[in-house]
């Protein structure tokens, strides 16, 4: 059993007993494990609903959450149990739970609940913690998975269905980017898109993992500042996905969200090929990612298929522009993205 912590109202109890799970006044059972992160698991649960009780059902997160579209009628969740071993790693877990419950919007997967629990004494005799954060599941898994599986059968994403689970995605990061002060994801890539296919209609695309959003916009005033700029964002943004302002920071520089524009056009390229375009550096012996980041030398696979259309290939060139003073932002995005749609989609 672990030991309620105290201290902030943001905490509740989390007590773990034969194999279930209560966050706050919900109990939910195991049913198998879903996903591992670095320092996380991710557990597909079921809500254990009170027995003999005439109200039992729904559940105590439908009476909670009576408006939102992200619960199941099932009573499924993913429950993600992060591990925390150092009060730095307490503090980024108390941010990604912050910055997860500032947002609502439909292509952002939202925090339903959380505990953070002391569990027992470390060698330097401070409690270790773990934490319980409780999301609506989507089965289908993410997108990076998707494409695996695809590129194993030799199959690809239609134009209309790239075009349409793209826009999802700008939809969901305009909500951060638009926010009051503006949010930058910082780490946008398929492994963190959830992918769900819908008979008749095109998949619904959700972008998680909120642990390195941050406010967006800094003003860099010098070489201390650039390189624990660099620091910061060699630990949380994908390397694949950085932006060559993160990779190689001036020590007067201005940084705004559109380092988010870059992973998003990586991850477009990746929707159409399976991978980010800088990704083959990492199989080339002697290959330098960063080069090929701020060279932007962009690899395009050789051969009529994916039979994707240029102006998909000039859309992605768009956002990949090294000098982030003049790469577009996300209202730009979604004009163009909207006029390809109505050109490519039937
Ligand atoms: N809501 C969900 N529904 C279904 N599967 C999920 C859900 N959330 C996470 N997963 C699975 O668990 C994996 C790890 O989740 P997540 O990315 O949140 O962990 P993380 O520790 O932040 O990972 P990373 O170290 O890559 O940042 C995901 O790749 C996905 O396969």
């Amino acid at each position: 059993m672990g030991c309620t912590f105290s201290g902030l109202n943001a905490f509740y109890d989390a007590v773990n007993s034969g194999g279930d799970v209560w966050i706050n006044e919900n109990r939910f059972r195991i049913v198998r494990q879903l996903g591992e992160g670095g320092f996380a698991y991710v557990f597909l649960v079921k809500e254990v609903l009170a027995v003999s009780s005439s109200d039992a059902v729904p559940g105590g997160l439908h009476k909670k959450f009576k408006d939102s579209t992200h619960l199941s009628d099932d009573g499924s969740y993913a429950l993600k149990k992060v591990l925390i071993q150092n009060n730095e790693q307490l503090e980024l877990v108390k941010e990604e739970i912050r910055v997860s419950s500032l947002f609502s919007h439909p292509n952002l997967l939202p925090l339903l609940d959380h505990a953070i629990i002391a569990t027992k004494p470390n060698q330097e005799r401070s409690w270790n913690h773990e934490a319980y954060l409780l999301f609506p599941v989507h089965l289908d898994g993410t997108l990076l998975d998707n494409s695996k599986t695809m590129q194993a059968n030799k199959e690809f994403f239609s134009t209309s269905d790239v075009l349409q689970i793209f826009r999802q995605l700008c939809a969901g990061l305009k909500h951060m980017h638009n926010f009051d002060p503006p949010y930058a994801h910082n780490d946008i890539k398929p492994g963190n898109v959830l992918i769900t296919h819908r008979n008749d209609q095109p998949p619904l695309a959700i972008l998680m993992d909120f642990g390195s959003a941050r406010p967006a916009r800094r003003q860099i005033s010098s070489r201390s500042e650039a390189l624990q700029l660099q620091e910061w964002t060699s630990e949380h943004c994908s390397a694949p996905f950085r932006a060559p302002e993160l990779w190689d920071c001036e020590s007067h520089a201005y940084i705004d969200e559109r380092t988010d524009i870059w992973s998003l056009g990586c991850t477009l390229y990746s929707i159409m090929y399976g991978a980010s375009p800088f990704e083959y550096v990492l199989g080339e012996s002697g290959g330098s990612l960063q080069l090929a980041i701020v060279n932007v030398q962009i690899k395009w696979p050789a051969g009529p298929t994916p039979p994707y259309p240029d102006a998909l290939r000039q859309f992605v060139k768009w956002m990949l522009q090294p000098q982030a003073a003049v790469r577009p932002n996300i209202n730009d995005i979604i004009i163009h993205v909207d006029k390809l749609i109505s050109k490519f989609s039937y």
